[in-house]
């Protein structure tokens, strides 16, 4: 043993300069920076994105892993996200721009960067892994995003979780005067969802695979439901999120709701459409499918005649228990969420709770009594997070097989209409999606 002391020690030394070498911390080009909290504490660190001073809603992921994902869910739209994680950008940014073969982002979940600012305890500033191209600090820099490293974020966490959600700002370089009444942009006043939608219908082909089509409501969808709808054999056509859907749900043979950012009542006109496909007249014998993620859970409670609540200070993590109350078993799920569906609002005679969070006992789903609708709080789809709920798209798929052999067989009433809508001349990603400083 005593003949290899010589040799560990100068691993940890090497180890111990590594570390200092590429910490944030400790690297002097750095400018000043500094995360305020809105009647609350300050915290003085260092800058290492954008040279910009940004507000907005503060909350915190407990992520250990995938920050290029989280940060490009267009749900963290107007926030600013403080990771738990102690160290970031250790494996880089991988590309944003690289496609897989349904011509999806390979990597990413949307195109840019979505919180207007980050911050965290210790930002790698070297970085290795095969599909980095560019460090977490340049990726900031150039989407315009603020970052601030060097900040005590177990502290702040504390903060947030018995505060609660708060707004906060990060302000960039040496004179910052604390008490400077600079505004706190408050995002859950904004329409954010109208800021990450679609502002024109594309479509996706699963290609020559292809069994069914279906009508994707655009709330600022990430690029992995998307695709585990088209790996799964689903054409589909995204929609802008106040789309009148209700007028072409019958070209379809499903229609999905997406996650989105901010408070699901701004979405008034996807409320009103929903509320429509599932209780018009015209549609009140229908089976047709329809699956909603997140914000789209709580546009189809709010539809249902339902109410959100806000959380106090939601749920962001990757290893969210969650009980499926059909079958008693409970799937580890990835959760972005502020607000919450109120069970006991929902008519019981329409919807039941389909899986509850067993941290903090909030809904975590619900499914129709007699119709092939359901919806999940969390995301089956993950990017970040275990892939353990993915069946979901499944049990969604298997719902679509039956509707379309219901029509074939003439069981349907809801007879559908072959699809005259022109998908080949559709774009094939989003249209005129606001960048994050817009
Ligand atoms: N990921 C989401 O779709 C988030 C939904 C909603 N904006 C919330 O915070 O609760």
């Amino acid at each position: 043993m005593l003949r290899f002391r010589p040799t560990l020690q100068r691993v940890a030394t090497a180890l111990r300069t590594t570390t200092r070498l590429q910490s944030s911390l400790t690297d002097a080009s750095l400018i000043p920076a500094t995360f305020t909290i809105r009647d609350g504490p300050v915290f003085k660190g260092r800058s290492f994105g954008a040279d910009k001073n940004i507000s907005g809603e503060a909350v915190f992921t407990t992520s250990l892993v995938g920050y290029p994902e989280s940060m490009t869910d267009p749900s963290y739209r107007g926030q600013i996200l403080v990771f738990t994680q102690p160290l970031l950008g250790n494996y880089g940014v991988p590309s944003s721009s690289a496609l897989d073969k349904f011509g999806l982002l390979k990597y990413m979940e949307s195109p840019h960067v979505q919180p207007v600012g980050i911050v965290v305890a210790d930002a790698a500033l070297q970085y290795s892994h095969w599909t980095a191209v560019e460090s977490l600090g340049q990726w900031c820099k150039r989407e315009g995003v603020a970052a601030i490293t060097g900040v005590d974020t177990r502290s702040i966490v504390t903060y947030l979780r018995e505060q609660g959600s708060s707004l906060g700002r990060i302000s960039i370089g040496e004179n910052y005067d604390a008490d400077e009444d600079e505004a706190f942009i408050d995002p859950g006043q904004i329409n954010l969802v109208q800021k990450v939608s679609t502002k024109a219908p594309f479509h996706i082909s699963a290609g020559a695979d292809a069994t069914s089509h279906v009508a994707v409501i655009d709330c600022g969808i990430k690029e992995n439901i998307l695709r585990c709808l088209v790996s799964r054999g689903a054409s589909v056509t995204v929609f802008p999120y106040d789309y009148p859907i209700h007028k072409v749900a019958h070209h379809f043979d499903g229609v999905f709701i997406s996650n989105g950012p901010g408070d699901p009542t701004h979405c008034q006109a996807t409320i009103y459409s929903l509320n429509k496909l599932m209780y018009d007249s015209e549609f009140a014998n229908a089976q047709l499918p329809i699956f909603g993620i997140c914000l789209g859970h709580q546009l189809l409670a709010l539809a249902a005649g339902g109410k959100t609540i806000k959380l106090k200070y939601g749920n962001r993590a990757h290893n969210i228990p969650a009980l499926d109350l059909t079958t008693g078993s409970c799937h580890i799920t990835s959760q972005n969420h502020g607000y919450a569906v109120d069970m006991s609002t929902v008519d019981e005679t329409q919807f039941i709770p389909y899986f509850v969070n067993l941290n903090d006992q909030s809904n975590e789903g619900m499914t129709h009594t007699s119709k092939p609708i359901f919806s999940t709080q969390f995301h089956p789809e993950a990017k970040g997070g275990p892939e353990d709920t993915t069946f979901l798209f499944d049990r969604f798929i298997s719902d679509i097989a039956n509707y379309k052999k219901s029509i074939v067989s003439g069981n349907n009433q809801f007879a559908k209409e072959s699809s005259k809508l022109l998908m080949d001349v559709l774009p094939k990603k989003r249209i005129g999606v606001e960048v994050n400083s817009a």
